[in-house]
């Protein structure tokens, strides 16, 4: 887990994944399943995704009471994916309920996946939190919080910008995982994220995986892409 970059697929069939997934046919990939395509194909997109031989971030944002949580783990861990995460928002209970959920689905002998929570979402910025979800303190107090309630659950990690994980990372410690999307190298394209990184940054606070979707799905040259972003990532002298 730790120095992966994890590519989203953010695409809505099977065959765009088949396409896209034909040329990295020879290296093991960590690939991210998002909404999109979970909800467009199910389960079986992830068999075909882990024949293929690549590790699966299945990415729902559990988000509800805690039973039903609960129960919604328990039906993923029968998928025999490597991470799946949650909202942090949804509370300390519901998460403890989440990995109670995960714990009593996996496959016997099966590594129970990482469980991760979601702070702020990099598409939100300091303005947005205050006025629209009225949380009146700074960004970075807020994702902060939110690690800690995370930590205490006792999952293993969070998703949030490159820009909070060094503050977690020195508060809660370096084993605590730090997934980071918006990661955008220079000059790309921000669309719709506000809290973005470049993937040199990521790496100098300490960041554990990179998520990067559309830098690489949208470009030109998706390989040219993936190598040039994983080198800057893995501080590879260009
Ligand atoms: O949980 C996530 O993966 C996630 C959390 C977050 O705060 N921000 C965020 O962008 N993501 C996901 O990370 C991916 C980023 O994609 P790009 O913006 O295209 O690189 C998308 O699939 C988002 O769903």
């Amino acid at each position: 887990m730790k120095n992966s970059l994890i590519i989203a697929l953010d695409f809505s069939d099977k065959q765009q994944v088949v396409n896209f997934l034909q040329p990295f046919k020879h290296e093991k990939l960590m690939v991210k399943v998002g909404m999109e395509l979970f909800y467009a194909e199910g389960p079986a997109i992830v068999q075909s995704i882990k024949e293929a031989g690549h590790d699966i971030f299945l990415d729902l944002k559990l988000h509800d009471i805690p039973n039903t949580v609960k129960g919604g783990m328990k039906s993923l861990a029968r998928l025999g994916v490597d991470m799946v995460n949650v909202h942090a928002a949804g509370g300390r209970e519901m998460m403890e309920a989440a990995l109670e959920g995960l714990e009593s689905g996996i496959i016997a002998g099966v590594k129970r996946p990482y469980c991760i929570a979601v702070t702020q979402l990099t598409s939100t910025s300091e303005n947005q939190m205050q006025t629209e979800q009225l949380i009146g303190v700074p960004l970075q107090e807020s994702v902060l919080h939110y690690a800690e309630l995370t930590k205490q659950a006792g999952l293993d990690g969070v998703v949030c910008s490159a820009q909070e994980a060094g503050l977690i990372l020195s508060s809660i410690g370096k084993d605590f995982l730090t997934v980071s999307p918006g990661i955008r190298p220079a000059g790309n394209v921000v669309g719709d994220q506000k809290r973005v990184a470049t993937p040199q940054f990521a790496r100098e606070q300490g960041v554990s995986a990179i998520v990067v979707g559309r830098p690489i799905t949208l470009a030109e040259n998706p390989i040219e892409s993936y190598v040039s972003i994983k080198q800057e990532w893995e501080g590879v002298l260009l």
